[in-house]
């Protein structure tokens, strides 16, 4: 499609957005009166305005059920979380039976470690990104130190190319096979939080599954974003944050995807607690523990219900419309913004850079040259949303559910006005 830089056509995009009706199911931040146009879909995903009715209801059973609410609830509280499960397969590709939904994110990674990174004086190394999030890095860091091991000659990086803003996948794959047998596990963020890439995690894995190794994502920035497909490509392990593109509120629960080969795997160890092991026996109050077939074996405590009804609630809006229209808005919403940008740079005699490379999922990085705070605080002021990481670049994620194209058109145009302000 050919782009034009006019709000008409932007609006005309608007018009054929299958999706449009989306945008009002979101409470919007107002700036001067007005809805913010809104980037941090990637940090923050905005509150669905159905949410509340899925949180009302939990607090009015606990008003009228108290403790009865955990079996005779409208939703009983016992098994809330496995609601969960069937959506969440879907958005990531897996079976219904390897997701789960508990914890948070970091602490789930380091649940899953326990299972799947076990090493041996042999098989000890562990591949990931260079400059991971930090609390990837501070997870892998204990973890390896926790096993007696020095995390600088455990840890081995892939760093990007001289020059280069992003990773090669063949350095990756080059790494695994040099690492080859003292290979014990890769962990990469399947999108990466600072420039936005997408991994290739199908190829990747088969790599590191070929070196005999296991294979986990944080799918923090990944899903609810890109095309996942967990379970063919033979992952082992994957973790996720729901409250970026899965849109379930600050700090919310983080899902967990266990390959089905290690469900009612007895040679997998597990931390567990009292929701991991069978239901129907549960109650029982028995000391022996006896897995459940899912990955629920993996649940410790009884769930936060209430911090998993909004996420219901937002997994209910992925149900209705599924990832591959998500996937194609985001798609032309992306290049859109791309072109916007283009266009801007153009007329302010290059003021910035786009560090995301082509294989990309919703979120631009934009390095600023000589532009710097005083920029990203102009485009707050002017109802812009967008966040800043250091040196000097802002994140730009226009989330296909509630973002506009005559959102990215007006950006465009505050932009200008911002660079040319401060010029
Ligand atoms: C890639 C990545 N990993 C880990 C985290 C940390 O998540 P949490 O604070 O939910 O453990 C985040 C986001 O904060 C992230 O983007
Ligand atoms: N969860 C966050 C928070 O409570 C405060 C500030 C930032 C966050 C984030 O989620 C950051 C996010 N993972 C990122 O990619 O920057």
């Amino acid at each position: 499609m050919e782009f034009k830089n006019s709000l008409v056509f932007a609006q005309q995009l608007d018009a054929i957005d299958p999706l449009r009706k989306y945008r009002n199911e979101f409470h919007f931040p107002k700036v001067k009166g007005k809805d913010v146009i809104y980037f941090t879909g990637n940090s923050l995903g905005l509150q669905p305005k159905r949410s509340q009715k899925f949180i009302d209801d939990i607090m009015k059973d606990w008003k009228d059920l108290a403790v009865e609410g955990h079996f005779h609830a409208e939703k009983p509280w016992w098994d809330y979380h496995e609601r969960l499960a069937a959506p969440l397969a879907k958005v990531v590709g897996a079976k219904t039976p390897e997701v789960s939904v508990m914890n948070t994110l970091t602490v789930n990674l380091h649940m899953l470690m326990v299972s799947f990174y076990r090493p041996t004086q042999k098989r000890f190394k562990i591949i990931c990104e260079e400059k991971a999030f930090p609390s990837d890095q501070y997870m892998l860091n204990s973890q390896v130190q926790f096993h007696g091991f020095d995390p600088d000659t455990a840890i081995v990086e892939v760093k990007k190319r001289p020059g280069e803003n992003f990773w090669q996948t063949q350095d990756v794959l080059d790494k695994i096979n040099e690492v080859g047998e003292e290979l014990a596990l890769v962990l990469i963020g399947g999108v990466n939080y600072y420039n936005g890439q997408v991994f290739n995690m199908e190829a990747i894995t088969r790599a590191a599954k070929a070196q005999g190794a296991f294979v986990g994502w944080d799918l923090a920035h990944a899903v609810g974003n890109v095309g996942l497909n967990l379970h063919d490509w033979g992952v082992d392990f994957a973790a996720w944050c729901s409250y970026k593109y899965m849109n379930s509120g600050p700090g919310n629960a983080s899902g967990i995807f266990v390959h089905q080969k290690y469900l009612n795997n007895n040679e997998i160890p597990r931390f567990e607690g009292w929701w991991g092991t069978r239901k129907e026996t549960r109650f029982l109050m028995k000391p022996e523990f006896e897995p459940m077939e899912n990955a629920d074996a993996w649940q410790v405590s009884n769930p936060p219900v209430l911090s998993l009804a909004p996420y219901l609630a937002s997994l209910e809006m992925f149900e209705e419309v599924g990832m591959e229209t998500l996937i194609s808005k985001r798609k032309l919403i992306v290049a859109y913004l791309e072109f916007i940008l283009q266009e801007i740079d153009k007329e302010t005699e290059g003021s910035f850079e786009i560090i995301t490379p082509k294989d990309r999922g919703c979120q631009l990085s934009v390095f600023l040259h000589g532009q710097g705070k005083e920029l990203f605080n102009y485009l707050m002021e002017n109802g812009v949303i967008t966040d800043w990481r250091e040196p000097n670049v802002i994140r730009l994620a226009p989330a296909p559910f509630y973002c506009s194209f005559a959102d990215m058109y007006n950006f465009g145009q505050i932009l200008k006005s911002g660079i040319l302000a401060k010029g």
